[in-house]
């Protein structure tokens, strides 16, 4: 029998609702409206995309959305100004540099200067810190989408073995840190591992997140398996456009998995709503409000 379509799209519309449902609440009860503040540094046209959709789907949930758009040749004491700025600003709950940023730019350095309380990407060290030794942080949107997703197939996830391909701060790492406070068994596995297809064939859970278009196969996976898949690598079509494809041969999987995350439509749908998220969390405890429910 085929897997199930793990629908991302439904999903994450799903919980921008919730998102827009507290918002209203928040403006109505306290009359505070959650801010976030995005930072892009140069014209990369697939983060001017991303940028534009955090943008719109900030403004869509009721929230203020401030962009600040910065040449590719900016120097980094502008950017820590502009940080510094935004730390400071009580509009401002949540602040986000959209990566990669332009060479030359120091982005550990930028990112440590962001106030861990507005952190919304949950890369400060502080937070990432905080995820890896098991306490509440701010933690980075794709893994906590990862974790939603699973969640709409495993009502638990206790004692599940799950391996995550790829290690990157972005998504593999604290990914793996979110599925060890979920109670789940995690392999960490990357470019360099070895008997990868094995160690695949052992998950009851798979995470690939590295970026190599199609290079999990059907037969690495267990039958039954969940299979999330992270990677978006944009490949040249015969009629000269372009598409989408994933770190997971989707036909392959879809012959032994349980339920698999399309690309696109999957992982990618659930970043964003998960911004939004975290942006709504940090303008609770920035407020001394009580965490949100969603
Ligand atoms: N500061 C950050 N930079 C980057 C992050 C991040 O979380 N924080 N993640 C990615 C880019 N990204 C958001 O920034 C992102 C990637 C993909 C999608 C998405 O909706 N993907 C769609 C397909 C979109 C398309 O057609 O191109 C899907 O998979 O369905 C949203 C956001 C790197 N940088
Ligand atoms: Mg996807």
């Amino acid at each position: 029998m085929a897997a199930s379509i793990i629908d991302g799209k439904v999903i994450a519309a799903d919980l921008r609702a919730q998102v827009a449902g507290e918002v209203t609440r928040m403006k109505r009860d306290h009359g505070l409206t959650p801010g976030l503040a995005v930072v892009l540094v140069g014209n990369d046209p697939a983060s001017e995309v991303y940028v534009r959709s955090k943008h719109k789907q900030t403004q869509a949930a009721g929230m203020a959305s401030f962009e600040h758009m910065l040449p590719a040749d900016v120097v980094q004491a502008d950017v820590l100004a502009l940080i510094a700025e935004l730390n400071a600003d009580a509009a401002v709950h949540g602040i986000l540099v959209q990566l990669p940023l332009p060479k030359g730019l120091d982005t550990e350095a930028i990112i440590a200067a962001i106030d861990p309380a507005k952190d919304v990407d949950g890369l400060h060290p502080y937070n990432a810190g905080r995820l890896a030794g098991g306490l509440s942080a701010l933690s980075p949107c794709t893994p906590l989408g990862c974790i939603i997703l699973t969640k709409s197939v495993h009502s638990s996830l206790e004692g599940l073995d799950a391996i995550v391909i790829g290690r990157s701060n972005l998504v593999g790492r604290p990914l793996v840190q979110l599925l060890l406070n979920e109670n789940a068994t995690v392999t960490i596995a990357h470019s360099r591992s070895r008997n990868l297809p094995e160690l695949c064939r052992r998950a009851d859970l798979v995470y690939a997140a590295v970026g190599k278009a199609e290079m999990v196969r059907g037969d690495w996976l267990k039958p039954g398996a969940t299979v999330i898949d992270v990677g978006i690598t944009r490949v040249p079509t015969t009629d000269g456009k372009t598409r989408l494809i994933g770190d997971v041969a989707f036909d392959e999987a879809m012959q032994v998995a349980g339920a698999v995350t399309p690309v696109p439509g999957g992982v990618g749908q659930m970043t964003v709503a998960c911004l939004l998220v975290n942006t709504l969390r940090a303008a609770c405890a920035i407020s001394g409000l009580p965490a949100p429910t969603v």
